[in-house]
């Protein structure tokens, strides 16, 4: 059994060809501007959209733990009594309510998989495991990608490499791409933006790059974080150093997406007020210049 968040079909941004991809909820890293925070915790969370709440209270006398209250910015669920049974889901006419996280088999998850069998074959594109982190659910993440192999389905996973040595090794032979996050090469700057420091992820990357498995890197490109000339050329001065280059780096320009689903999970996007923009065109070249300089292939985008 593994915990997914989401599936999303006809994803065109996550490796090559038109692809399925299942996001694994649970992630070690916390990084302030992840817009998937939902896929954070190791358990499912409820998600509660204001403005489609009508006040109609249907979910605060079907729950059966009492643990929802109609206030005045809305329903609150009081965390220590709610199970998620999901009971106030089924109910809500408006749809205001949502569960993000279940169980699901790797039959089940093979199923949706193989349904787009055809989009994937005529696209040459595959199934792209993300999250959250998809290496928290090694034993999940490892059994899919070996049923993938089997059926010869194209397998990339997205993956910021946090993980052990030993779970790296044992993804590698059953991966056809590694689409690896590198955020900051600054290690206490890593910790302070992610939560954790960044050796463990760098050291993988070494491994990853000295298999056969190719890989692309992103780097969310952050204004006021990592996009400043230091970084990008510590960036491009270690990837220039692995045994063998990324086939690509996705420049993927900041976007606050993440504020909506924070208001939704009734938590607090970006707490500590950084300065968070998206880089202008300008700044976006100069880093695109860098990676060349590097002999490195660069562009904006997934
Ligand atoms: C949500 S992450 C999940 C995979 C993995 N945990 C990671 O971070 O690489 C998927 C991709 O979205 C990018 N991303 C997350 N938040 C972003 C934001 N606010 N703006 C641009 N890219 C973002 C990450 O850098 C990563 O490449
Ligand atoms: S590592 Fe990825 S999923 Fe985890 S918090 Fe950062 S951006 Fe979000
Ligand atoms: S049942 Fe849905 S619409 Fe009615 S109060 Fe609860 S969340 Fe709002």
């Amino acid at each position: 059994m593994g915990l997914l968040f989401d599936i999303k079909r006809y994803a065109i941004n996550d490796g090559p060809g038109i692809r399925i991809t299942l996001f694994l909820k649970g992630c070690p890293m916390s990084c302030v501007w992840c817009h998937n925070p939902e896929g954070i915790g190791k358990k499912p969370v409820k998600l509660y959209t204001r403005k489609k709440c009508i006040g109609c209270q249907t979910c605060v006398h079907a729950c059966p733990e009492g643990a929802l209250e109609l206030t005045r910015s809305g329903i609150v669920t009081d965390k220590t009594k709610c199970k998620m049974c999901g009971t106030c889901v089924e109910v809500c006419p408006a749809c205001a309510l949502e569960i993000s996280g279940r169980e699901w088999t790797v039959n089940e998850a093979m199923r949706e998989i193989e349904k787009e069998t055809a989009v994937m074959d005529r696209s040459e594109g595959g199934v792209t495991f993300c999250g959250g982190e998809p290496l928290m659910q090694p034993d999940f993440l490892l059994e899919l990608l070996t049923r993938c192999g089997q059926e010869d389905i194209h397998r990339a996973v997205d993956t910021t490499l946090y993980a052990s040595e030993e779970v790296v090794r044992r993804v590698i032979p059953l991966c056809d791409l590694f689409l690896v996050d590198l955020k900051l090469m600054d290690s206490e700057k890593h910790r302070h933006y992610c939560g954790v420091p960044n050796e463990r992820v760098l050291e993988n990357l070494r491994l990853v790059a000295a298999s056969d498995v190719p890989y692309w890197i992103r780097i969310p490109l952050i204004d006021g974080v990592n996009a400043d000339e230091e970084n990008i050329r510590k960036s491009a001065e270690f990837l220039a150093s692995l045994p063998k280059p990324p086939e690509m780096i996705n420049l993927l320009v900041y976007h606050d997406i993440g504020k909506n689903k924070h208001d939704k999970l009734g938590t607090t996007y970006n707490p500590h007020q950084y300065a968070m923009r998206a880089p202008d065109e300008a700044t976006q070249q100069r880093c695109l210049d860098i990676f060349a300089e590097h002999q490195l292939t660069a562009k904006i985008g997934g």
